[in-house]
């Protein structure tokens, strides 16, 4: 259980990548996290659960389809009665897909919107009722892109769920600020994860380069030289379910090193 004052935090997609980093991270902060990610997921779920309590943070896995909304609005139950309460909810989980538009299909794009999108749109939505019923106000950050400022050719159903993420985030934070609830987005660029590597298989397969070569041709744009990592993102997160963040609220920031500059 939680300590009476400890913050508590739901991370979606936890089980690797960049919402392991976050996971990792708001422990480090001192919130109690519930990682979740999908059924399939269980075992790696349960190595980042076991390393926070290892490094003396308190977790729970949980595990939730972001694209089904009873499964989403279980894992807030289910959170608050094991944590006690819920302070920040990270709606973190996405799929990528490479595709040009001429062969894209409406399934594809379904796909891509169920997870990327209604996924986010649920996991806010639970999220806020969760807050508003507590009233002690809230952080809800989702997972945007550079993506959602400048389409990315490939990744065009990817990109418009993105942009989608971005305009639900203007809404939700103009609608819950009146419940002390912020509401915002992170746009990172080009991550070292398992994203970038189905991303980067994908593209090499369709121009017949060799592996690794799409990743460095995007990268070469970055103007600080490198790949993010998972803990670039994270530490804007931290900033971002921290108190530090109260008068910041329907933004979706940039931070990736330097490739979009709005
Ligand atoms: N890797 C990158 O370069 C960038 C990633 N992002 C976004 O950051 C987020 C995390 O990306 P990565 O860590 O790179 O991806 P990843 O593919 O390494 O991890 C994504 C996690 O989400 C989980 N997931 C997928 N579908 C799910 C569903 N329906 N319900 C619950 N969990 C689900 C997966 O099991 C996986 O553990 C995504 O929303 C992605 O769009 C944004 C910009 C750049
Ligand atoms: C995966 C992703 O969002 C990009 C732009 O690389």
């Amino acid at each position: 259980m939680t300590s009476t004052d400890q913050r508590t935090a739901i991370v979606t997609g936890a089980a690797r990548g960049i919402g392991k980093g976050i996971a990792e991270r708001l422990a480090r902060d001192g919130l109690a996290v519930a990682v979740a990610d999908l059924d399939s997921m269980r075992e790696e779920l349960n190595g980042v659960a076991q390393g926070i309590e290892r490094s003396g943070g308190l977790a729970t896995t949980l595990t939730a389809d972001v694209s089904d909304p009873e499964q989403v609005n279980t894992l807030v139950r289910d959170t608050v009665q094991r944590l006690g309460r819920l302070d920040v909810f990270v709606a973190n989980a996405g799929i990528a897909a490479v595709d040009p538009l001429l062969d894209t299909t409406l399934d594809e794009l379904d796909r891509l919107v169920r997870v990327n999108l209604y996924g986010v749109f649920n996991c806010y939505q639970a999220a806020a009722r969760q807050m508003i019923e507590q009233g002690t106000g809230g952080k809800i950050i989702g997972a945007a892109s550079i993506a959602a400022h400048k389409g990315f050719e490939m990744l065009g159903g990817y990109s418009v769920t993105k942009w989608g993420v971005r305009g639900l985030t203007q809404v939700a934070a103009q609608e819950w600020a009146r419940h002390g609830i912020t509401v915002n987005a992170y746009c990172p660029g080009i991550v070292g994860t398992a994203m970038w590597d189905l991303i980067d298989e994908k593209m090499t397969q369709r121009t017949g380069e060799e592996r690794g070569a799409a990743m460095k041709r995007f990268s070469e744009s970055i103007a600080l030289g490198r790949v993010e990592r998972p803990e670039d993102v994270a530490a804007f997160v931290s900033y971002l379910a921290s108190r530090d963040s109260d008068y910041m609220t329907g933004q979706s920031v940039l931070i990736d090193g330097g490739i979009i500059y709005s």
